[in-house]
């Protein structure tokens, strides 16, 4: 990534011609590890995005820069054998720090090998590339950073295919450019193939944006009505970044799986979802948050820090609870209206050295 605005607009320089993407992030407003086994999740798209660049490659190579993590990968696709081992690749035999990424290239280059004419022959659809991303997400701390990761690199390698097979390959009208749904299905292959138990809630949320209700693991526009969506877009939500996370996503969602009391846990959880959805009173959304922490908490997956916030939260605003995996990471505070106590909750909050503290807006696909 060449250079930016500062306001959150990254550019290359001028004499490269670049594809440029964004995707947002999303916090959970409900439902987190719930949700993994079918009960329901709400979750809202905000505006913490990952912006990302490809390139075309004159050397038979894709070349990976990963700015937040310091990586830089290359995998050579010079032969057809090549290609075939990595469009083949166990992806749980690499780095981890790398795998999202690498396995969202494989897994959007086999869904068009797949869904592109079968004459098209795969020396000529895997074109390399240099794919950069840079994300505003703090990474691994409940607010997606891996689905917004995952579905930027989807967006630049489906596109610049996409273009390149409608000037080399096929007749425009063969090659459509891919929709957030299908973006969504090949962005949750990926977390699936790489933490085992994994919801749609974050790739879902981050490719078609908004606040959406996941039920049964499904995603249905019609779930949530407009009267529930339209009292949450006047919640304003602060978000913190409370600590590092002492395991990810993976490795939570994997402990809370093992957990004894979960069934008894989730289905209180999806009692609170019901009474959440005919609610129009801050307070009382305020209360049912922090329900639903208390819940997670007996999920072991809270922290004494995290559980500091929340409290502050409810002292200061109207409720609060952690969101995402847990195990440290994000929390988020319902604020009420009153300036004063939004600044004596600042105040507080950086009395304890949080992270980080973000007001985010929800995020709309365009
Ligand atoms: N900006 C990024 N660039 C590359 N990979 C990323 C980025 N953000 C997240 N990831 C990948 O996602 C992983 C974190 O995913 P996860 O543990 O699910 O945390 P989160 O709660 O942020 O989704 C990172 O270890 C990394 O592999
Ligand atoms: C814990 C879970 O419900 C959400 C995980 O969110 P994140 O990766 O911590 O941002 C898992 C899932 O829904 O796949
Ligand atoms: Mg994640």
């Amino acid at each position: 990534m060449k250079n930016n605005d500062f306001n959150g607009n990254y550019d290359c320089n001028s004499d490269c011609n670049c594809i440029l993407e964004q995707s947002p992030s999303k916090i959970i407003l409900f439902g987190e590890h719930a949700v993994v086994d079918g009960y329901p999740a709400i979750s809202m798209a905000i505006d913490l995005k990952t912006h990302g660049t490809i390139k075309k490659l004159e050397s038979k190579k894709i070349k990976v820069n990963l700015e937040d993590l310091n990586e830089e990968i290359e995998i050579n696709i010079e032969t057809e054998e090549e290609i075939r081992n990595f469009l083949s690749l166990d992806i749980n035999t690499i780095d981890k720090n790398v795998k999202y990424v690498v396995c969202a290239i494989k897994n959007t280059l086999n869904y068009l090998n797949e869904n592109t004419n079968p004459d098209v022959n795969i020396n000529d659809l895997i074109v390399p590339f240099e794919l950069t991303l840079h994300s505003e997400t703090p990474v691994s701390c409940g607010l997606g950073s891996s689905a917004s990761a995952v579905l930027t690199t989807i967006k630049l390698v489906s596109k610049l295919l996409g273009s390149e097979l409608l000037v080399r390959l096929l007749p425009s009208e063969d090659f459509t450019s891919l929709s957030n749904l299908e973006m969504a299905e090949i962005a949750y292959s990926v977390e699936k193939e790489i933490q085992g138990r994994a919801s749609i809630t974050d790739t879902y949320t981050v490719s078609m944006g908004g606040i959406l209700e996941i039920t049964n693991n499904e995603y249905d526009p019609n779930n949530l009505n407009n009267k529930f969506v339209e009292f949450i877009k006047t919640c304003n939500f602060l978000i913190v970044y409370v600590e590092e996370r002492s395991r990810k996503t993976a490795e939570l969602v994997q402990e809370v799986g093992n957990n004894s009391k979960k069934d008894e846990i989730f289905s209180k959880i999806g009692e609170i979802i019901l009474k959440l959805k005919t609610c129009n009173d801050k307070v009382e959304f305020g209360n049912l948050m922090v329900q639903n922490h208390n819940l997670l908490k007996e999920l072991n997956i809270s922290t004494e820090k995290i559980d500091q916030v929340i409290e502050l939260g409810s002292k200061y605003g109207l409720g609060a609870k952690l969101t995402g995996a847990g195990g440290g990471g994000c929390a988020i505070i319902l604020l009420d209206d009153d300036s004063l106590h939004k600044k004596e909750l600042i105040d507080n909050l950086k009395k304890i050295s949080v992270k980080g503290i973000f007001e985010c807006k929800m995020y709309l696909e365009s």
